[in-house]
């Protein structure tokens, strides 16, 4: 169990991290999700210590980081996969993190395998990996303790498709296994088929939390139609129900699809589109949810 309490963290007169607070929880996969520059890995670096806090707290298992008394056994962390040495191999790397944490020596051997990492390929030194096989090196030393919390910035960059599916695979075997696993992406497709939990941030802040099957309810319904969106806006309107425009023209709306498609022929709108909760309302309901912190419109 991971817990932030009112955390915020200011550079100069930027809140780089605003009075956040969440939990991620056992047995569940929580994706932290923003766009670049929202705060994930200011949040990710002051849960491991790396950056101080100017307020609020953050625990995992119910301590501070600086207060576990061998960090590694507990909770496992990928920062940043090209932060390590380049000079080293894959294998010396693993062996120093289990000589650190005082484990058996078949452990190296163990999570080669378990990230697939050839005998050859840990053989060669950091500076030749693929930024893919940096991130399974990465992983590999995060999960070398057996620990019980996860904590991962963005491990899903430098994967390809395979290396994606791989990594989805053996996080959901962790979290349910009974894990805690807090993955960040500024990514919404890369995190939604694997989270149990999303947490969004944007500037700082959280602009939206939940179980995924929640948020993927608020998405509620979004259509589109070349012309008259204005006259279906109205009628949604005017029978309750909320309609707000979503990026790329169109409007997402909490009636239900049926309902959208009988006041659409009341109102004479050929629809050019009209889908159901799903994926892409989610990803319509993130960019409106973090439009204002967008560098270039889109992220995904
Ligand atoms: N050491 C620092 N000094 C000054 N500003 C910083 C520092 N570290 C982060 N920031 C600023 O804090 C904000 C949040 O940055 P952070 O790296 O946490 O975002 P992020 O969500 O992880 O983004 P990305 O997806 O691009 O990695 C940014 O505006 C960043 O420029």
């Amino acid at each position: 169990m991971i817990a932030i309490e009112s955390l915020t963290r200011k550079y100069g007169g930027l809140n780089a991290v605003d009075n956040v607070s969440f939990t991620a929880e056992p047995g569940r996969v929580t994706g932290f999700l923003g766009p670049n520059g929202a705060g994930k890995s200011t949040t990710m670096r002051i849960l491991v210590g790396l950056t101080k806090a100017t307020e609020g707290r953050t625990t995992i298992l119910g301590r501070s980081y600086a207060d576990l008394p061998n960090p590694g056994r507990e909770v496992g962390v990928l920062l940043d996969a090209s932060a390590q040495h380049a000079g080293r191999t894959g294998r010396e790397i693993l062996t120093i993190a289990q000589r650190t944490m005082g484990l058996p020596s078949s452990r190296v051997a163990a999570m080669l395998e378990q990230v697939s990492l050839t005998s050859s390929e840990a053989d060669r030194r950091v500076r030749n990996y693929s930024l893919g096989m940096r991130q399974r090196l990465g992983i590999a030393t995060a999960l070398i303790g057996d620990p019980q919390v996860l904590i991962l910035d963005e491990p899903a960059n430098g994967l390809d498709p395979a290396g994606i599916r791989w990594m989805r695979d053996l996080l959901r075997g962790y979290a349910n296994d009974g894990g805690t696993v807090l993955l960040s992406s500024h990514l919404l497709h890369e995190i939604e088929v694997i989270a149990d939990d999303l947490v969004v941030i944007g500037r700082g802040r959280i602009v939206a939390s939940g179980t995924k099957a929640s948020l993927l309810q608020q998405a509620g319904t979004t259509v589109r139609a070349s012309s008259g969106l204005a006259d279906l806006e109205a009628a949604l309107r005017s029978n309750g129900f909320d309609a707000n425009p979503v990026p790329e023209g169109g409007l997402r709306t909490s009636a239900d699809p049926e309902l959208v498609g009988k006041l659409a022929l009341a109102v004479g709108v050929a629809l050019s589109e009209l889908r159901t909760a799903d994926g892409a309302g989610l990803e319509d309901m993130f960019l409106e949810l973090t439009a204002d912190t967008q560098r270039e419109g889109a992220v995904a």
